[in-house]
């Protein structure tokens, strides 16, 4: 008793406390945010006081059935929802963005103009889309491959509630036009402090699960998230050093200024690449891709490699994203030269991927899930052909400024983030709730090709629009003056703008499936349905065979 009205004392002070900042709050976005912490407190504290068994309710909640005790997977299958969840959310915002550059007068102003929700839309895909399904199945894969349960299970669960508070302060702040203006680490310094106390609690548990592991061999998936956890942390602290104007009000000035602030503004942008959506991906890549089609990885020794290499090079070159400013030459030319490099361990890592499936082809056919992972290999593997090839400085003159790079930057994250983790999630899914098998295969079908037709559209419109954008832009007439206003270029990205949106709109209503069959599989159901075709058919038990659990 005596410690349940500790912590509910504690919860009221914060409450109170809180409740003087919002008095004292020298702006009324930095106001809001308190008020949001204040009032969850006031629902902790008051569910503590009222003796709530948080572990029973989520456990209703998710309808999970109780751990055996050999692994702790409630945090995951909170993740998992998030993840699937927070999806939408960003897909939503991408279809929205997508329609407002098409038809300007969706341009809600202020709170939903395009430049707030572009923002929004870009956090909620890579840090709650992204974050989540790489906080979930890091807690996963480390727990399974060290054969070691998670170390500190509540420091864990803070580690997903904080994240979620990371998020929702993040994106509402985008909405109330607080930002610190930086692309990727919009957030102002408040929120930043919090997200680095979350990220160290996160390398605590997943290192700390790593220490007390009992299987002598760290597999090298997990070197892949270790290599993610630390890198984002140094980035984050780097780039977001700042001093706030006041301490009870949201705005801060960076550290850096003119070319220095850029450049740290790139060194971490492209490594929030390399190390977010490249590195923990990654290492999804290497626990997943095997366990699902149950083969060995083709070459561990080309995975250490692949590991160190990219790491390595990954880091020098930000300097791309550059080209053509203040910045010297030289560092320049060391961008550029380091991305042309990354080219081959990015490849090594595709082909180690894709090479697993030797000798069980077939699985492409039979197993959507296989498909969707082969997929999103091959867009990594696009992408990282792509990327090298923009970072050289004649082809970055054209293409930079233009929808070409939009184009590049979604076929990594629609093709390789978005398609990686859908298969991982179906993968789950079962697992964690310990269902027979999924819900339906066919739907997961049926994702993979609204996801794909989805991104060819998206990719292939942006090509053409980048293309003509970065030529118009550069045409001059005969009497030395630019041949094309402004105006008119806008005008010619009208229908390319449009066969976008509609590409998007078919990647959100694959996701729209998952979410269906997510939720069912959870429910415990299973459809009806004709087997995937030629998929080999269990008939005593009028099933098909793959996509079950192994267990
Ligand atoms: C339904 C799917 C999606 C749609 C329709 C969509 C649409 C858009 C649009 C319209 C923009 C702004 C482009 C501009 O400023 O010209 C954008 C930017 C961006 N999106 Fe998406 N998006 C989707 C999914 C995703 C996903 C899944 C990710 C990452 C995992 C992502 C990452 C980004 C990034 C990083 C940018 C900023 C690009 C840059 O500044 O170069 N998007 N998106
Ligand atoms: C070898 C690998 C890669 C290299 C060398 C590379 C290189 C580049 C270059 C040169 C740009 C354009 C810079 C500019 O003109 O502004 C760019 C932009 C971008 N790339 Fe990549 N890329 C690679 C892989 C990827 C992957 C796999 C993803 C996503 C999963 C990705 C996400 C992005 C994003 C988000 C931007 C836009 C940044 C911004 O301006 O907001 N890249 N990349
Ligand atoms: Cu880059």
């Amino acid at each position: 008793m005596d410690v349940v009205l500790t912590r509910a004392f504690g919860w009221f002070a914060l409450f109170l406390l809180t409740t003087v900042g919002v008095v004292l709050a020298e702006d009324t976005g930095f106001a809001i945010h308190l008020a949001t912490v204040g009032a969850a407190a006031l629902i902790l504290g008051w569910l503590t006081l009222s003796n709530t068994d948080f572990e029973a309710v989520s456990g209703r909640i998710l309808r999970a059935p109780a751990d055996p005790g050999r692994y702790d997977d409630d945090p995951i299958r909170w993740g998992v929802i998030a993840t699937v969840f927070w999806g939408i959310a960003g897909f939503l915002a991408g279809v929205f963005i997508a329609l407002q550059l098409t038809f300007p007068q969706l341009n809600l102003e202020p709170y939903l103009n395009f430049g707030r929700l572009r923002p929004l839309h870009t956090s909620a895909v890579i840090f709650a889309f992204g974050g989540n399904a790489l906080i979930a199945t890091s807690f996963y894969v480390v727990q399974r491959t060290c054969r070691a349960r998670l170390f500190a299970p509540g420091l864990a669960r803070f580690v997903f509630w904080g994240y979620q508070l990371f998020i929702v302060l993040a994106a509402t702040g985008y909405l109330l036009g607080i930002t610190a203006g930086k692309e990727y680490a919009e957030p102002e310094w408040y929120v930043d402090l919090w997200l680095t106390i979350v990220w160290v609690a996160y390398a605590v548990v997943f290192i700390g699960t790593i220490v007390k592991r009992s299987e002598p061999h760290i597999y090298v998936a997990n070197w892949f998230y270790l290599a993610f956890i630390l890198t984002i942390a140094m980035l984050h602290i780097v780039n977001n050093l700042t001093m706030p104007v006041s301490l009870l009000g949201s705005k801060s000035y960076s550290a850096f200024a003119g070319v220095q602030d850029a450049l740290t503004q790139w060194w971490y942008g492209h490594n929030a690449v390399g190390f977010f959506l490249t590195a923990g991906f990654l290492a999804m890549m290497y626990y997943f891709v095997p366990k699902q089609a149950d083969r060995p990885i083709y070459s561990y020794r080309l995975s250490i490699i692949h590991f160190w290499s990219l790491i390595f090079l990954y880091i020098w070159a930000g300097p791309h994203h550059l080209h053509y400013t203040a910045l010297p030459d030289w560092a320049q030319t060391l961008g550029m030269v380091f991305s042309v490099m990354l080219w081959m361990p990015s490849w090594g890592g595709m082909i180690n991927g894709l090479m697993t499936l030797n000798g069980a082809w077939d699985k492409i056919r039979t197993d959507p899930i296989i498909r969707m992972m082969v997929m999103a290999l091959a867009f990594y593997g696009m992408s990282t052909f792509e990327g090298p090839m923009l970072s050289i400085r004649s082809v970055n003159s054209l293409s930079h400024y233009t929808d070409w790079t939009i184009g590049h930057v979604h076929s990594g994250a629609l093709g390789w983030n978005g398609m990686i983790t859908f298969a991982s999630i179906y993968f789950l899914v079962p697992r964690l709730w310990r269902r027979e098998r999924l819900y339906s295969l066919r739907m997961v079908n049926w994702h993979f090709w609204l996801a794909t037709v989805g991104i060819v559209l998206y990719a292939a419109a942006m090509w053409v629009a980048g293309i003509m954008q970065g030529l118009m832009w550069r045409e001059y007439g005969a009497d030395g003056y630019l041949v094309y206003a402004f105006s008119e270029v806008t005008e010619a990205m009208l229908p390319m703008y449009l066969i976008r949106a509609v590409g998007g709109l078919l990647y959100l209503a694959g996701a729209f499936l998952m979410v269906w069959n997510v939720w069912m599989t959870i429910a415990g159901r299973v459809r009806d349905e004709k087997p995937m075709h030629s998929a080999p058919y269990d008939e005593a038990a009028d099933r098909p065979l793959v996509g079950q659990p192994a267990e």
